[in-house]
């Protein structure tokens, strides 16, 4: 079963376990924790939800001088999450330093967690690249760039939209995880998505793993749209 990564954006504890328990067993359940529980709640959650038996993708997008991210990564590695995230922007020898961190915190015997290199977030559209960050190439070309960058500084895969993912397994290889948010079901709000895609497509093109907060966070019957949204992925 390819797994649906539920984007846990809230900042309180009531509001998490509301959301939990619409879930199943955490050993069936892997959630994405971003900035704003963990600005809220502190590390202690994460490791108190890991060794409950989630599966955490910690995502806080690190985007700073490589001595820097070496140090921070070199924490989160010691909070039993599965995959975090730095900006690929940050460059090669920040990618390194991050995956370096991860090697270096993690405790011996455990698995070091997965390193995801963010290419162009999914709310940034192809004019807010071209006439705001100013870059002559197409989504297309500057994701498969950055993409490149991140596999060859030892990244173990990208964040990308499902648009992008069809052409980034025929150029950079099966060997790489596809992590899409941007996830969208037909007739849902794009809120503040740009490049989006249903869970079907996202399957169709290749992702890993797609990553899905408000989609069923803020739905009437949660445990139901998470169950349709996996089904319509797998
Ligand atoms: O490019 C990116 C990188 C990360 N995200 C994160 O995924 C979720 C998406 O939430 P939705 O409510 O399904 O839009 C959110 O936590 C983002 O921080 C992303 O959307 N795009």
């Amino acid at each position: 079963m390819k797994p649906v990564i539920v984007a846990i954006d809230v900042d309180n504890q009531e509001q998490l376990t509301k959301i939990l328990s619409n879930l199943g067993q955490p050993q069936d359940v892997f959630i994405k924790i971003g900035m704003e529980l963990l600005y809220h709640a502190g590390p202690d959650l994460v490791k108190k939800l890991a060794k409950q038996g989630y599966q955490i993708f910690l995502d806080l997008k690190l985007h700073d001088i490589p001595n820097t991210v070496y140090q921070a990564t070199k924490q989160l590695a010691q909070l039993g999450i599965t995959y975090t995230t730095v900006h690929a922007l940050g460059g090669s020898q920040m990618i390194q330093a991050a995956k370096d961190g991860l090697i270096a915190g993690t405790p011996a015997g455990h698995t070091v967690p997965k390193l995801l290199a963010v290419t162009e977030l999914t709310s940034i559209s192809d004019e807010v690249l071209r006439f705001e960050q100013n870059c002559a190439l197409s989504m297309s070309e500057q994701v498969m760039s950055l993409a490149k960058t991140a596999k060859k500084s030892g990244a173990d895969g990208v964040i990308c939209s499902p648009l992008e993912v069809k052409e980034l397994h025929q150029k950079i290889g099966d060997d790489f995880l596809y992590v899409t948010p941007g996830i969208r079901p037909k007739g849902s709000a794009k809120d503040d998505q740009s490049r989006v895609a249903t869970p079907a497509q996202a399957s169709e093109w290749g992702s890993t793993a797609i990553v899905v907060g408000r989609p069923i966070t803020l739905a009437t019957d949660p445990h139901a749209a998470y169950e349709a949204i996996k089904k319509e992925f797998n």
